[in-house]
């Protein structure tokens, strides 16, 4: 379950892994700043008062029209930018820099590119864990080898690799770390659309093994819809917020045929795309406004 509500009650409270208070995040005016949102007088509010609950084994997509500041929530998520204000938990602990217990799939994948297949997994895992046994540490690039179908790729480097070969490995890169949970920034968003649909069926195949916490972010409605129990719907910045969070009801494991004939598929699709073109409507409208 996921809610956008206000704090949860102690009773509910147990089975939530990842908190978000209040976050906002606001940008200096200077730089960055697409032309038509600039203001010399004030600072940029990408997200504001972002309050969200994610429990144990759920997968969430986060979607929104483009810029509204999805990569901003993520990455507060991850350590890797602070919130304005707000606070994040997980398990409980404030989230205050990047660390292990968050797994990382980027969009251009972030590999190595110097390092075999293998090595960029192990050195992952040794960063992580330094005093693991040479023969554990192989065992552990091993087997997430083989959990994302790279058995025979290990002593390839990622030029050799195509596209959905190396999200692939950056997937297992970020399993092997064995994170509390898995955080994805359109990491299907550089693939041809048939590498996509594999790697999205892959992704629920791995998924269904160990049910690890995701947050992943999505322009794809269909992909949303394939791999989440919930989806966030953000609407447009600036100062964007969560207009509504969807619930998921197809059952598991899952696929894609048998997704696209339930009978809320066609109506949770048509729901987003509602969302989807209403708020980039907007932004298009501010935009062609601004010009003129
Ligand atoms: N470092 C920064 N400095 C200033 N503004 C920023 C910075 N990073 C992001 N922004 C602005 O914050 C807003 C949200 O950006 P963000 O990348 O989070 O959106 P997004 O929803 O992930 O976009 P997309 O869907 O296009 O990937 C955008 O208007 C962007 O220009």
């Amino acid at each position: 379950m996921i809610t956008s509500s206000p704090p949860v009650d102690m009773e509910t409270s147990t089975s939530v892994q990842l908190s978000l208070r209040n976050v906002s995040k606001v940008f200096p005016a200077k730089g960055g700043i697409p032309f038509f949102k600039r203001n010399s007088t004030s600072n940029f509010i990408a997200i504001e008062d972002i309050s969200l609950d994610i429990q144990h084994n759920t997968f969430v997509t986060i979607i929104g029209p483009s810029g509204c500041g999805k990569s901003t929530l993520l990455n507060i998520i991850a350590g890797l930018s602070t919130a304005t204000s707000g606070t994040v938990d997980l398990d409980g602990q404030p989230i205050l820099g990047p660390g292990p217990d968050r797994g990382m799939v980027f969009q251009n994948y972030a590999l190595m590119p110097w390092m075999t297949v293998e090595e960029n997994i192990r050195f992952a895992v040794e960063t992580v864990y330094p005093k693991l046994s040479k023969q554990r540490l192989q065992g552990i690039v091993r087997e997430n080898i083989d959990r994302v179908g790279l058995d025979g790729a290990e002593k390839k480097h990622p030029h050799e690799l195509s596209g959905g070969m190396r999200q692939r490995v950056g997937i297992a890169r970020a399993l092997a770390i064995d994170p509390k949970i898995l955080l994805m920034d359109e990491p299907f968003g550089a693939l041809d659309a048939l590498t996509r649909g594999f790697l999205q069926e892959e992704v629920e195949r791995i998924w269904e093994q160990d049910r690890k916490t995701v947050v992943m972010i999505t322009h794809s409605i269909d992909e949303a819809l394939l791999l989440s129990d919930q989806i966030v719907m953000m609407t447009r910045g600036p100062a964007a917020k969560i207009d509504e969070v969807l619930e998921v009801p197809f059952p598991r494991p899952r696929n894609r045929l048998e997704v696209e004939q339930h009978p809320e598929y066609h109506k949770l699709k048509a729901e987003m795309e509602a969302h989807l073109y209403r708020e980039t409507r907007f932004v298009e409208q501010d935009r062609i406004k601004v010009k003129a």
